[in-house]
């Protein structure tokens, strides 16, 4: 593929707090860029570097502890979907990706299992810890907090660059929103190796905010192909969920990306955050200003990932396709055990 020059726009979160007509220009931009691409990095957002810099130390801590201490928490013990899984063992469209993470949401006890209850009250749980990396539990829950602020922020400033109220998404997402952290390393592979570190998605909350070593491979589509994401020091790269492209009837949209896979005798690690609405949340339909209504787009139709308004029923959707083994050991009366893996999509 020919190199594509687009580059993806960086926007100062500072300016949001700063005079109304430096406030104005931030959500202007903010505007352009989610229209765009769909994704942009975001500097000036108040996270402290000391935390970022102790998110990634741990992260790679745990991916170099012994395979046993890893797998002591791998995902297939937990109905949740929380914890490890080894390269290969999440699947994006039906093809597995190339990375091991460690799958992080918010701290909770397991509901007790009722089968009147809806489907997506299984995703609620307890993590699993590295027992052999205290720290580790503790560093990325912290990271954890501070990145869901910064979200739900940005999520006020999106509400206005949307013409509405700074509040309008709060009945979706208070008390909690839905929070996934991943903790994720992809190892570098030959060119003959394949190269679907993840494969092209969507993701499907609110907005992602993706923290990245210092390695390429993140790439997002564009109007001639792809534009390369690389890392850039102090910066989150954001982009916008399917929430987001539901609740504007596609002035927003959800753009696709994906990750290739470093090259053999190197990797990569990044850190994505996903914030979502309550799992018991229905996705609004916004009343744009007349100004932006008009050049909604409606919304993506994908026959292979079809998008529901009912926040627990889409990403129960999504976890049950990324992780058959999973759905499989845990949730067989949610799937057709005898059939193959069905296309899907990675979150
Ligand atoms: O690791 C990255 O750079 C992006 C990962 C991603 O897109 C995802 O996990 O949804
Ligand atoms: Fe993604």
């Amino acid at each position: 593929m020919t190199a594509n020059p687009e580059k993806l726009p960086i926007l100062d979160f500072s300016r949001f707090d700063g005079k109304p007509e430096e406030r104005a220009g931030f959500l202007r931009d903010l505007r352009a860029a989610a229209r765009g691409p769909g994704f942009f990095y975001l500097t000036g957002h108040s996270i402290p570097q000391l935390l970022v810099d102790d998110a990634l130390r741990l992260s790679r801590r745990f991916f170099d502890l012994p395979e046993q201490d890893k797998l002591a928490i791998e995902m297939v013990r937990s109905p949740h979907f929380r914890g490890y899984n080894r390269a290969g063992f999440e699947h994006t469209r039906g093809r597995p990706d190339w990375r091991e993470q460690v799958d992080i949401g918010a701290e909770k006890q397991a509901r007790v299992f009722s089968a009147s209850a809806p489907a997506w009250t299984r995703l609620q749980g307890p993590n699993q810890w590295p027992a052999a990396l205290p720290e580790f539990k503790l560093v990325l829950l912290r990271y954890l907090q501070e990145i869901t602020g910064l979200g739900i922020r940005l999520l006020g400033a999106f509400a206005l660059a949307l013409g509405q109220k700074a509040d309008v998404f709060e009945p979706i997402y208070t008390p909690e929103p839905n929070q996934l952290l991943k903790i994720v390393r992809y190892p570098g592979r030959d060119a003959d190796e394949g190269d679907q570190g993840v494969g092209a998605h969507k993701d499907s909350g609110f907005l992602t905010l993706l923290l990245q070593d210092v390695r390429s491979g993140l790439q997002v589509e564009g109007e001639s192909g792809w534009i390369d994401a690389p890392p850039i020091p102090g910066t989150f790269v954001v982009n916008i969920g399917e929430i987001l492209e539901l609740a504007s009837n596609g002035y927003l949209r959800a753009n696709v990306h994906r990750v290739v896979s470093p090259l053999a005798g190197t990797d990569r690690l990044s850190v994505p955050f996903f914030l979502g609405a309550r799992l018991d949340a229905e996705v609004p339909l916004l009343e744009l200003p007349p100004e932006l209504a008009a050049d909604t787009r409606g919304l993506t139709q994908d026959p292979l990932n079809p998008l529901f308004r009912e926040v627990g029923r889409n990403y129960l959707k999504s976890r049950l396709r990324s992780h058959p083994d999973v759905a499989r050991r845990h949730h067989p009366d949610l799937v057709d055990v005898s059939k193959p893996v069905e296309p899907a999509s990675a979150y």
